[in-house]
């Protein structure tokens, strides 16, 4: 008992998703005295389910966070969850041909399923375990619940502003890594240019005259237009970026590894998903768009006031478009703003 103490108490000690997850895997572990123990995130991209491994503790090994790119695999390589989740059911349990047990417990809020925390074992669970890891779960699902609610906005679901820099930072970490093993492998030209064109982009969007939707229709329908436009920003973007409402009617965006022929592809496809849009009552709306490339040696505020050097630039040269920052440069359309370290002070 003293144990599944501490463990809870180190469970409700983090405020930070990545910490959370190992510590729930490192108690169902210990406590279920387990081979090895698996948080999977579950993602749905163009209707369909994918699982993929996000941290994993093995006997014997301490707990670490997994680097597997998104999606992963497709649900339905997993038939005994793939069935578990689309009965909505608490949990499913699968013997294989070696007589592993693996169990799989679903981590459900309201209707959706995005974790699932995998379980495998060379005997059966007893009531006991099942008792235990249950109460472990459902401490688990409280307690993302509650770092969701202070992680998000209010109004549309998205991340909020606070949460920004530790994903700017994670983004640039993984970009980091993904290079530093690109540079493990000499000789291999070719992967490495086609990874130098893939970069890391953060796009500032905002919505074109919106004071002028809040003035004729009245701030519901404003507030209506922006849940709409965050709907359409998840929609339009892939599992693997993040999307930020930044505060009133500006979001952010990062895209992860993509060239910039993708960059300008998918965020202009976005503003064109808006502009087809039909708003309730308010009818149609654009959205004007900065963007730019991320380096790791910017700060965020310097990548930041990148993104609305080309927004306001976009505003003030007719809405509805996307501008990037290094072409307006390199045209001569902006000028450079010095990135050193003075700039942050003002
Ligand atoms: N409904 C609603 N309005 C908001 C919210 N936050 C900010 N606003 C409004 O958003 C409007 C922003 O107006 P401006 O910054 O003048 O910009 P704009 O009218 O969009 O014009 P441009 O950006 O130049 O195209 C203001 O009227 C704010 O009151 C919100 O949460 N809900």
């Amino acid at each position: 008992m003293d144990s599944l103490l501490k463990h809870m108490v180190d469970m409700t000690g983090h405020r930070d998703h990545t910490m959370l997850d190992i510590s729930v895997i490192s108690a169902v572990q210990e406590l279920a005295n387990a081979q090895q123990t698996r948080v999977l995130s579950v993602t749905v991209v163009k209707g369909q389910m994918f699982v993929r491994s996000r941290a994993i503790i093995s006997a014997g090994k301490t707990a670490r966070m997994e680097e597997q790119q998104d999606p992963g695999d497709p649900l339905t390589s997993i038939p005994a969850l793939a069935a578990c989740i689309s009965h909505h059911e608490s949990s499913a349990e699968q013997v294989d041909a070696e007589g592993n047990h693996t169990l799989w417990l679903p981590i459900w809020m309201g209707d959706k399923c995005n974790t699932c925390l995998e379980i495998i074992n060379p005997t059966p669970y007893t009531p006991e375990t099942i008792h235990i890891v249950g109460g472990i779960v459902s401490v688990y699902r409280n307690f993302q619940n509650l770092l969701d609610y202070s992680e998000r906005d209010s109004l549309t679901g998205l991340l909020n502003r606070k949460t920004f820099d530790d994903q700017l930072a994670k983004m640039l970490a993984a970009s980091s890594a993904e290079q530093d093993a690109l540079t493990l492998l000499p000789g291999d030209e070719e992967r490495r240019q086609h990874s130098d064109q893939e970069k890391q982009w953060l796009a500032v969007v905002d919505v074109d005259h919106f004071k002028h939707v809040n003035d004729k229709f009245g701030h519901l329908y404003g507030d209506e237009v922006l849940i709409l436009i965050a709907n359409l920003l998840q929609s339009s973007f892939r599992a693997q970026d993040r999307v930020f409402r930044f505060g009133g009617e500006e979001f952010v965006v990062l895209l992860r590894s993509t060239t910039q022929e993708n960059a300008r592809r998918i965020i202009d496809r976005f503003r064109m998903n808006v502009e087809a849009h039909e708003f309730p009552q308010v009818g149609k709306v654009t959205v004007s768009i900065g963007y730019v490339s991320i380096s790791a040696y910017e700060a965020p505020v310097i990548i930041l006031g990148h993104a609305d050097q080309a927004l306001y630039y976009a505003k003030s040269h007719g809405r509805n478009m996307i501008c990037h920052y290094d072409e307006l440069v390199s045209g001569g359309l902006l000028q450079a703003i010095a990135s050193n370290d003075e700039a942050e002070f003002f």
